[in-house]
């Protein structure tokens, strides 16, 4: 198993963002293409990859598998000797283990395929703007269409030989957010003459912090999150636009639509009272991520009586997963592994425990052969 932390290192100093994969589509197809190559068919797609493992059987259904590739663009602080080569980039949200743990499943399925076909997806983009969705679309899906799905997602709360998982509601439905605020430069010493987009913007922000708080019954759930303002050049230029990007997020699609009526209503009140233009987009929504029930219970079920293996049963969370989409589609579920680490996910100093690489690999080429 330490040729997949050695994979999971490598693969963490090349990460790139959604669709821009190509070195980590570089370095997974020289791999796959090492494998016994009798079962299995590759097909490239975009940034991201496709592999058949076909199965013995005389009627074998299909097994969807699916990880994502992608890293995101913060400029990582672990000074770990293996940390990201690609400035101001990083695999802050695990898939450099989730490609590793793949990797491993599919190597074991390749060298002895199982009675069922099993489809590896190798998906670009989940962190945006989304690759399951178009995923879904292709021929390849078509043609491979699985019948169950699985895919799991680090959990740094959680400590290695732990899993989580719940029947249902596991993800949020998500929208990101954009908002440009234009109104007119100018002296920061003449501010009667100008528009000054940073004092809106701050206002803004303030009043969208009601939306969850005034405007969603408090028995539900939703998150209106700013993640980025970007405005101003210099301290004495008053600025004339701002930019503000976040993300929503909810439980329930009816509550994602009043998110955005509110969003929408706050945005042209600032219109008015900074006599200015305001523009929202609400872009890239996912799908929530929906746990089948049955095949979660199987699932629970192997991990209850699996040495090494602690299934803990979860609360849903506001994280948001495009593996949404897949499951929307095709029953299936997703799990949390546990990879304790004192930083959370999309944190800079994410450092999660390898320790956990080898048995979740074990654990899932076990899990695939019991079925
Ligand atoms: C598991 C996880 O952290 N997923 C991301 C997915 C991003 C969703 C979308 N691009 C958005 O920001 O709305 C998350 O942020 O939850």
């Amino acid at each position: 198993m330490e040729t997949f932390v050695n994979i999971r290192r490598d693969l963490h100093k090349i990460p790139e963002v959604g669709y821009k994969e190509f070195k980590t589509q570089e370095y997974l197809l020289n791999y796959i293409e090492k494998l016994p190559q009798e079962s299995l068919s590759v097909k490239k797609w975009e940034t991201g990859i496709f592999v058949l493992v076909k199965g013995q059987g005389v009627a074998p259904k299909t097994l969807g598998y699916r990880t994502d590739i992608d890293g995101l663009p913060i400029k990582e602080q672990t000074e770990l000797p293996f940390s990201s080569e690609h400035p101001g980039f990083m695999h802050a949200c695990g898939h450099d283990f989730h490609m590793s743990i793949a990797l491993g499943v599919l190597t074991s399925m390749a060298a002895k395929p199982l009675e069922d076909n099993v489809l590896f997806i190798f998906q670009p983009a989940e962190e945006g703007p989304g690759g399951a969705e178009r995923m879904l679309q292709s021929e390849e899906m078509k043609q491979w269409m699985p019948d169950e799905m699985m895919g799991l997602h680090i959990a740094p709360e959680y400590t290695a030989g732990e899993i989580a998982v719940k029947k249902g509601l596991l993800f949020a439905n998500t929208s990101e957010l954009k908002i440009v605020l234009t109104g007119k430069g100018g002296h920061a010493a003449y501010p009667h003459k100008t528009k000054d987009m940073i004092v809106a913007g701050a206002h803004l922000i303030t009043q969208l912090q009601s939306v969850v708080s005034r405007s969603i019954d408090p028995l539900n759930s939703a998150v209106v999150t700013v993640g980025k303002l970007e405005s101003g050049t210099v301290g004495n230029i008053i600025a004339e636009t701002a930019q503000l990007d976040g993300t929503m997020r909810s439980l329930d699609p009816e509550v994602m639509e009043t998110l955005k009526t509110r969003v929408k209503a706050i945005c042209d009140g600032i219109a008015l009272s900074f006599d200015c233009k305001v523009h929202v987009e609400f872009n890239q929504p996912y799908y929530m991520v929906y746990n089948d029930h049955e095949l979660t219970e199987q699932f629970m079920r192997f991990a209850a009586h699996y040495d090494g293996i602690q299934c803990i049963e979860c609360e849903k969370a506001m994280t948001g997963e495009d593996f949404g989409y897949f499951l929307k589609e095709i029953p299936g579920f997703m799990f949390w592994l546990g990879v304790g680490s004192d930083y959370g996910l999309h944190h800079a100093k994410l450092n999660p425990d390898e320790n956990a690489i080898g048995p979740a690999i074990q654990f899932i080429i076990d899990y695939l052969r019991s079925k």
